[in-house]
């Protein structure tokens, strides 16, 4: 694998360094700076080498075109406190703004472009499209540098397809999230288990697929529940659901059950009419959601439960929050399970816990990063890591040191 050594010396180069900056906005105003830290190093080393470092990065989910309340700015601000030097930020990401803050870089300086999401092209399922974008990326930079690895399960311009057009190499957050997720790939210590949550359940339903023949146990909770309860015949009111997904999660309980993969699933959960702080809320038995109250958090029976099922686990992954967390109301499933990890890992288990979000919840609820043995910057990128899927933006580079 190419690291930033193999780019030789980088003294008065552009180097183009793909992050995961996609962290949690309230307003501008960034609640969890985590992926910035954790993407410091790569950018770092690269200035202090004497390098032009242009930083590209997404936010949120914008539909291909400019979109304020997704703009880098406030990144762009932190991202200079943090390194102690001032960044240049171009508020388009391959126009006139980007190319004159390039070339207005010296040696050694920061410049972050405007959110790569902006541009139809980063995420195009359209291969010409798709190129197209990355060409024009490639012209801002003489190198590539790929450290994004919240992203590295896409197969979008700024992640795959640039590595093919610059002299290309990975950086050291990559490197290091990889070293830690192949402990556990490889021969995890029994009992294993993987707790799920969050809210992008389309995305990260699939991974259970796999994950049904390496872990002992998948806790569910977060959005990712009602699925499940629906499949089991049960009301779930206006919670999160994915209704086209019903047959395959019943596919799922059905040959969990068959081959002694234990889903645990919570008993009970707070229902709110709204998805508000203020909403009027509950706990009600699991089924038995209120056809007008959606579920936003697993109930304090199942926070008990979830905690007894990982006490005895020597290996945990955790991906996506046990509920709402933002919203004190909604927080203590979350919390609950954060420190069944933290006891987890006293007594000597390997916790990995993964997820922009899941990251910020961690540190919200007061918990430090050394109360676990891993916070991963990426959710669903770890969980594809651990389904042993081949990751573009890592694929990409044994494609190109092969041809
Ligand atoms: N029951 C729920 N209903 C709606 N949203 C939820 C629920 N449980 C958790 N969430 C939301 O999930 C989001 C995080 O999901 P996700 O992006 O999948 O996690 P991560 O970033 O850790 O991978 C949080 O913003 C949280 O509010
Ligand atoms: O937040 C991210 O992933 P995660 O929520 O799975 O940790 C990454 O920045 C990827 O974002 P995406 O899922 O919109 O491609």
């Amino acid at each position: 694998m190419k690291t930033t050594a193999d780019l030789g010396d980088v003294r008065g180069k552009r180097v183009l360094v793909r992050s995961d900056l996609n962290v949690p906005l309230d307003g501008e105003t960034i609640t969890d700076d985590g992926r910035i830290r954790a993407s410091l190093p790569t950018i770092s080393a690269l200035a202090d080498a004497g390098a032009r470092v242009v930083v590209c990065a997404h936010l949120g989910r914008p539909k291909g075109a400019p979109d304020p309340q997704y703009s880098l700015a406030p990144v762009a601000s932190r991202l200079g406190e943090l390194l102690g030097a001032p960044v240049a930020f171009a508020t388009d990401t391959v126009g006139e703004s980007a190319r004159a803050v390039v070339d207005g870089l010296a040696d050694g300086q920061v410049a972050l472009l405007e959110n790569l999401r902006f541009n139809a092209g980063e995420t195009s399922k359209d291969e010409a499209e798709r190129g197209a974008f990355a060409d024009e990326l490639a012209a801002l930079a003489d190198a590539y540098v790929s450290d994004g690895f919240g992203v590295v399960h896409r197969a979008q311009a700024s992640v795959y397809d640039i590595a093919t057009r610059l002299p290309a190499a990975m950086g050291c957050l990559v490197r290091a999230e990889i070293d830690v997720l192949q402990r556990l790939t490889r021969d995890p210590e029994r009992p294993y288990a993987v707790v799920l949550g969050g809210a992008k359940v389309s995305d990260k339903l699939g991974v259970i697929d796999n994950l049904l023949g390496t872990a002992d146990r998948l806790l569910i909770g977060g959005g990712m529940v009602f699925t499940f309860l629906k499949a089991q015949g049960h009301e779930v009111g206006t919670s999160l659901l994915e209704q086209d997904q019903l047959a395959t999660v019943s596919e799922y309980l059905e040959r969990a059950q068959r081959d002694g993969v234990e889903i645990v699933l919570p008993t009970d959960v707070v229902a709110a009419t709204a998805f508000s702080a203020d909403a009027d809320h509950e706990v009600v038995a699991a089924d038995a959601i209120p056809a007008d109250r959606m579920g936003l958090d697993i109930g304090p029976e199942s926070a008990r439960l979830f905690a007894d099922k990982l006490a005895d686990c020597r290996t945990v992954f955790w991906n996506g929050p046990m509920g709402a967390f933002e919203m004190a109301p909604y927080a203590a499933g979350t919390e609950a399970v954060a420190r069944a990890l933290v006891e987890a890992t006293k007594g000597g288990a390997l916790t990995v816990v993964g997820g922009g979000d899941s990251a910020a919840a961690v540190r919200q609820l007061g918990f430090a990063d050394e109360d676990f043995g891993h916070i991963s910057t990426g959710g669903g990128a770890s969980l594809e890591y651990l389904e042993g899927k081949s990751l573009p933006g890592i694929a990409v580079f044994d494609q190109a040191q092969e041809g």
